[in-house]
């Protein structure tokens, strides 16, 4: 097989997935729908608008032509917003081979059903949810383009494929390692960009560094209290695509969810604030897919049900801050039933 691999989608994460990529592969077709944008990545090596000031790698090819991005590929990554998912994996299926490795970046839900981004890109593909390699952890695509050192997490199913995909992407200033449990990398990839919000939020508010870390370790609890109860191990929430992406996106300036949050708090309306943006903010998305779903399975998730309240019910921050300090004592630890810890250390 060749050694070419393609990207689909030109944003901030795939170009910087393109570039590590671009280290390690002779070839690697990026896919944009836009062909300035195209043109701009061959001509000038250069994605100003979403890496500005960076040079790419010149054996970053830019192309419009699903087929030419696509045929003669060993994997194909995409990293669409969660919004275009969809419309992305169902461009890419005419093109599909059943022995190309699929890849997804994605940190989202498709919002209309509630699915992971997984079951979205194998439903359109025909294939089992569980070939799907899931990438996720703390990796602002900033950071990655400048050869920060950086740690991510490769989840699937199929171990193999996992392994395959770790192979692909590692090099010295992007280590990967793998994991199993591609339900629970997913859903902590996604979820993390709630309480990013809600961080941005609390410092918009002018809050201190003890009302982050409250957030944080508060909202990790609830994203693995979902996560467990939809099936995932527990211990995924502690390693790269749980506790470490979460530090990175509400600690970080370069988060667009944080920022988003920032700004939300400092007064500014939602509409504003994501014109203002000019990148995708999964978070506002997520908030609605996560609370429905804590609805829907009776889960308690307080820090998510009060950002939606602000987010779409018109609640201010800080009547939401009210809210959480003042709810019913508790206990700080939930015991993991005994069926759950013999299930992940078996
Ligand atoms: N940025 C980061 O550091 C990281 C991002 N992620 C995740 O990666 C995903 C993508 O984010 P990111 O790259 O930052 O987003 P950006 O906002 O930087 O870019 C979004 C890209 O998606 C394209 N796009 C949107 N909808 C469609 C569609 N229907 N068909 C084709 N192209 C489409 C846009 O094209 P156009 O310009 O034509 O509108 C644009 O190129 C998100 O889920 C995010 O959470 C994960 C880790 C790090
Ligand atoms: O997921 C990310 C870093 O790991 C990027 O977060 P933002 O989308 O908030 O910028």
């Amino acid at each position: 097989m060749s050694d070419k691999v393609t990207v689909l989608v030109a944003g901030s994460w795939g170009t910087a997935l393109a570039s590590v990529l671009a280290a390690n592969h002779k070839e690697v077709y990026l896919w944009t729908r836009r062909p300035e944008q195209a043109a701009e990545i061959n001509e000038h090596h250069t994605n100003e608008h979403f890496l500005p000031g960076i040079r790419l790698p010149e054996n970053i090819i830019a192309t419009t032509d699903m087929e030419q991005a696509v045929s003669g590929s060993k994997a194909v990554v995409i990293v669409s917003p969660s919004s275009g998912m969809r419309q992305v994996a169902r461009s890419l299926k005419a093109f599909w081979k059943e022995d190309m490795l699929c890849i997804h970046a994605t940190k989202g839900f498709e919002t209309e059903t509630m699915k992971r981004m997984s079951t979205v890109i194998s439903e359109e593909l025909g294939c089992k949810e569980g070939e799907i390699v899931v990438l996720s952890g703390p990796s602002h695509a900033e950071e990655v383009v400048r050869l920060c050192p950086t740690t991510v997490v490769v989840a699937s199913a199929d171990e193999a494929r996992a392994v395959t995909a770790q192979g692909l992407f590692i090099n010295n200033d992007f280590r990967v390692y793998t994991n199993r449990d591609q339900l629970g990398v997913e859903l902590a990839g996604a979820l993390k960009n709630i309480i990013a919000l809600g961080a941005g939020l609390s410092d918009g508010l002018g809050f201190g560094d003890n009302a982050k870390a409250a957030l944080l370790t508060r909202g990790l609890a609830e994203i693995a209290r979902v996560g467990v109860e939809l099936g995932a191990n527990p211990l995924t929430f502690s390693g790269l695509a749980g506790l470490g992406d979460l530090v990175v996106t509400a600690t970080s300036q370069h988060s667009r969810n944080w920022r988003a949050g920032s700004m939300l708090g400092q007064g500014k309306p939602l509409a504003e604030v994501l014109d203002s943006m000019g990148m995708v903010v999964e978070g506002i998305r997520t908030t609605e897919a996560a609370y429905a779903i804590s609805v829907r399975l009776g889960v308690q998730m307080p820090i998510t049900d009060q950002i939606y309240h602000v987010l779409f019910k018109g609640r201010t921050p800080r009547s939401a801050v009210e809210a959480l300090m003042g709810r019913d004592r508790k206990t700080e630890m939930e015991a993991i039933s005994q069926e759950t810890w013999e299930q992940w250390h078996s």
